[in-house]
């Protein structure tokens, strides 16, 4: 997404009403201009109300470099813009007069590149605006955009940022948009009568930093998502989505829940860098979010504790879910332990198979683990007997489901609880390295990890999402989890999405070595995020997975769990591909220990 810098402040006015908006650059003019201010009035304007995280940029011509630094501290500038004809010596001196960051302004002409390429290494930024006969700047005239690719290329090779000025208008920032600056910078076109014109700055803004909305009040992510439900349950998702929108302006719920996250469940989780992986994979700086580090073992409680609560403010007094991996079904049993809620689980007769330790642990919480037999007896069949169950006593029973699937408003509202992931992450990444990664990886099953991960993240277009679906054996044998590689559209649990199918529209059994994975539909905020081109979805085998996961453990001392290890089957062949001072994150969902005895039978299969 491009930067944004709101130029010609020139009044508290001005400054409190660009603090609100979403530029990330506030300019002041310190030379002669209708826009002029001084050093001591940007001063005494921050003191008042502080700039909150936006960069302060002063705009000077043809200035002293010594009366430059000195303004620059006194007004307390991240950078200082020289619009004139100021010489690479002038520069020089300014540097050793003062630490602020330098933006040289480019006048658009014939040579401009090459002037550009004199200041290589000796400037922070660029600015490429229009001359005009007795105007430096301000000029609210435009020059040939068809330069903008060039300009953008030439400061991406000395790899700062270059904004481009000069006559942007509201009308005419779409076509800007369409030749990809790096930066947009505005005076003239967000004033009305010599002052900031909020509705321009919102038009602007708007255009520049689009903001992604989803879903629409029928619960669509796109084409995908809504409620494709029997008339019994459409009360019971209307009544699901009131209590709902009651509890998420609602303070108090929001308190009791991060009390249970950070008492109970243990949040924050950790943010690990990991060292020795990174080195054995060579390339980006590898950081693991770790849900593997909450209560019960994955990022299901998030989910589970946010709904438990949501049940007992709608005074139900059960809860039902569906589960694969077990993780869902555990954190739902101890939810409901927690709470004094009765809980039934639905599992299918493969999963409980696969995942005997988790299934114990559920009863041990006190909850009835229903065998699903029907169908290929996973994660889809379980998911069809607990909304049978549910039609049958929607009065009393709190549907509890785990992934980001399932109808409106099930897909928001568990991204909404997951997304503390990304939040949290965010906020790490600032603290430990000072920014945001580079890219950020999870693994899809229906989706929920995944997307609480990402959500934070979609509006940083910097920030590249990839999420890891289960290909089997391989996406193109029978026998994977693949729905983003090799689904169509349909319906299946209440929503519109991509899905496992024939050619006749029946549901292809999934197939992946990890339960949590074998899911033959991928959430619909997944299916649109895909379409929008905003994450790319890559598939991983078994294999691939399982050797993942032994390095993890022999280079970390970190058993994930076997859909985690998909993720890092990518990180594996990505990692390398990137520079060393580029970062990668994981979404490390899950421990492995309920997996152990797979991994014991696939590992020993493998060495027979
Ligand atoms: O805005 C001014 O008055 C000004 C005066 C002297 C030098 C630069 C000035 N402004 C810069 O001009 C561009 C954009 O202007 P506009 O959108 O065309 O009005 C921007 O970089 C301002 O920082």
């Amino acid at each position: 997404m491009p930067l944004l810098k709101f130029c010609g402040t020139r009044s508290e006015e001005d400054y409190r009403a660009v603090l609100r908006s979403k530029a990330d650059y506030i300019g002041f003019i310190f030379s002669k201009s209708r826009r002029q201010v001084s050093a001591e009035d940007v001063r005494d304007w921050q003191e008042k109300t502080s700039a909150e995280g936006k960069k302060l940029v002063g705009v000077f011509v043809n200035e002293d470099p010594a009366a430059v630094g000195l303004a620059a501290e006194t007004a307390g500038l991240y950078a200082v813009q020289l619009h004139g004809g100021e010489s690479l010596h002038n520069i020089k001196v300014l540097r050793r007069h003062s630490s602020v960051r330098v933006f040289k302004t480019i006048h658009h002409h014939e040579n401009a590149l090459e002037e550009m390429a004199s200041f290589s290494g000796a400037v922070d930024g660029y600015v490429i605006d229009t001359k005009i006969e007795g105007a430096w700047g301000g000029t609210g005239k435009s020059f040939d955009w068809e330069n903008v690719p060039l300009y953008t290329a030439e400061a991406n090779r000395q790899k700062v940022p270059c904004f481009i000025a000069g006559g942007i208008t509201p009308l005419n920032i779409k076509e800007l948009l369409s030749y990809g600056p790096g930066g947009v910078d505005v005076s003239s076109g967000i004033e009305t009568n010599e002052k900031n014109d909020e509705g321009k700055m919102k038009a602007m803004s708007d255009s520049v930093k689009p903001v992604y909305e989803a879903p629409d009040e029928m619960g669509r992510y796109g084409d995908f998502g809504g409620k494709y439900v029997p008339e019994t349950l459409m009360y019971a998702l209307e009544e699901l989505d009131n209590a709902y929108r009651d509890i998420a302006g609602d303070e108090s719920f929001h308190k009791e829940l991060w009390k249970e996250m950070k008492e109970y469940s243990g949040r924050p989780t950790a943010l690990t860098y990991a060292g020795r992986l990174t080195e054995h994979y060579g390339g980006a700086q590898i950081y693991l979010k770790r849900e593997d580090l909450n209560h019960t073992g994955a990022h299901k409680i998030n989910n589970a504790l946010a709904q438990g609560l949501l049940a007992i403010r709608m005074g139900k007094k059960q809860i039902i879910a569906e589960t694969g991996a077990g993780q869902h079904g555990v954190a739902s049993a101890t939810v409901a332990a927690r709470f004094g809620l009765s809980c039934k689980v639905f599992m299918g007769t493969e999963d409980i198979r696969r995942q005997e330790l988790n299934v114990f642990r559920m009863r041990l919480l006190g909850a009835e683990v229903i065998e699903v037999t029907s169908g290929g007896k996973t994660l889809k069949d379980a998911t069809n007997e607990a909304i049978r169950h549910w039609v049958a006593n929607v009065d009393d029973t709190f549907y509890l489901i785990g992934s980001a699937v399932g109808p409106h408003p099930y897909p928001m509202m568990v991204r909404d609880f997951q997304s503390i992931i990304g939040e949290e992450s965010k906020k790490q990444m600032q603290e430990r390295i000072g920014r945001l990664p580079d890219h950020v990886v999870a693994c899809v099953g229906g989706g929920s990890n995944a997307i609480g991960m990402f959500y934070p993240f979609i509006n940083e277009e910097n920030v590249r999402l990839t999420g890891v679906e289960a290909a089997g054996k391989g996406v193109n044998t029978s026998e994977h989890a693949a729905t983003l590689s090799k689904g169509r559209k349909g319906v299946l649990h209440g929503s519109l999405s991509y899905l496992l199918q024939d050619e006749h529209g029946n549901i292809i059994e999934p197939y992946s070595i990890s339960a949590g994975l074998d899911y033959p539909g991928i959430g619909p905020e997944h299916a649109h995020l895909r379409d929008i081109k905003r994450v790319e979805y890559v598939p991983a085998t078994d294999d691939e997975a399982m050797k993942a996961l032994k390095d993890l453990c022999e280079l970390e001392g970190i058993l994930p769990a076997i859909e985690t290890a998909h993720a890092l089957a990518y990180v594996e062949k990505e990692a390398p591909k990137m520079k060393k001072d580029e970062v990668i994150l994981v979404c490390l969902s899950g421990r492995g220990d309920k997996d152990v005895n797979t991994i014991q039978q696939e590992l020993e299969g493998q060495s027979e």
